[in-house]
């Protein structure tokens, strides 16, 4: 991962995979949400996620607030802290009138920072990330379903397709679930296209029938931003 990292890392948006995403965009002329690239910030290195109008300019980023420091004996271990530092902001922006919340991969594990994206008004979490062979079966979809459930929203998670000559081996499983919970579309670990509409009301449907946002007992428990 050091290797990768200081070999291909760039800055946002004068390198070479920022512009090409750029260019893609402003091509098609639609908003593209990046996946992730290596940033390089001064004498940092994070993972990072842009994303880019539909005239090819830099809207936000997004840097790995959770980095991917785990040990499961004779299965895998990774200590992305040893390269990368963590971002320490959210992002969440707004496209045509949408509001949507980034996070990258492990982030999908916390809870926390999904619900605060959502109190920020999201109705779309996407997560460019690449759970392993590990992991993946077990969890990529689970948490998926969890966060769309628990945050009552769409979430996208987006992977790459399984290449199993590289160091690190993806699940894939890109997939679209619903604000009920529901796995709307899926693909499996080969590349492949997923093209979906999403009908915001379905939102406000879940939200106004389970009303669990407004029976949070904050006056127990909260969850809060700290600036
Ligand atoms: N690769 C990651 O960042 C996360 C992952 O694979 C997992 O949480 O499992």
């Amino acid at each position: 991962m050091e290797q990768y990292f200081n070999e291909y890392a760039e800055e946002v948006p004068a390198g070479e995979t920022s512009r090409a995403l750029s260019r893609a965009a402003a091509e098609a002329g639609v908003c593209v949400v990046g996946g992730t690239l290596p940033e390089r910030c001064g004498d940092r290195l994070y993972n990072t996620c842009t994303v880019w109008d539909s005239s090819g300019k830099l809207v936000t980023l997004y840097r790995k607030m959770h980095l991917f420091d785990i040990d499961i004996p004779n299965k895998i271990t990774f200590k992305e802290s040893e390269v990368l530092s963590a971002g320490d902001q959210l992002t969440v922006f707004e496209y045509n009138g949408v509001k949507v919340g980034l996070g990258i991969c492990y982030d999908l594990r916390f809870p926390e920072m999904a619900h605060l994206m959502a109190k920020e008004g999201c109705s779309l979490l996407i997560y460019p990330g690449a759970f392993n062979m590990t992991t993946g079966p077990k969890h990529w979809e689970l948490l998926g379903r969890a966060r769309a459930t628990d945050q009552q929203l769409y979430v996208a998670l987006v992977s790459p397709a399984r290449d199993l000559a590289a160091g690190y081996v993806a699940w894939g499983h890109s997939s679209l679930l619903d604000p009920w919970g529901a796995v709307l579309h899926q693909l499996d670990h080969r590349p492949g296209t997923l093209l979906a509409d999403i009908d915001l009301t379905t939102v406000e449907e879940v939200r106004s029938q389970i009303p669990i946002r407004a029976q949070r007992r904050t006056d127990i428990y909260d969850t809060v931003q700290k600036s």
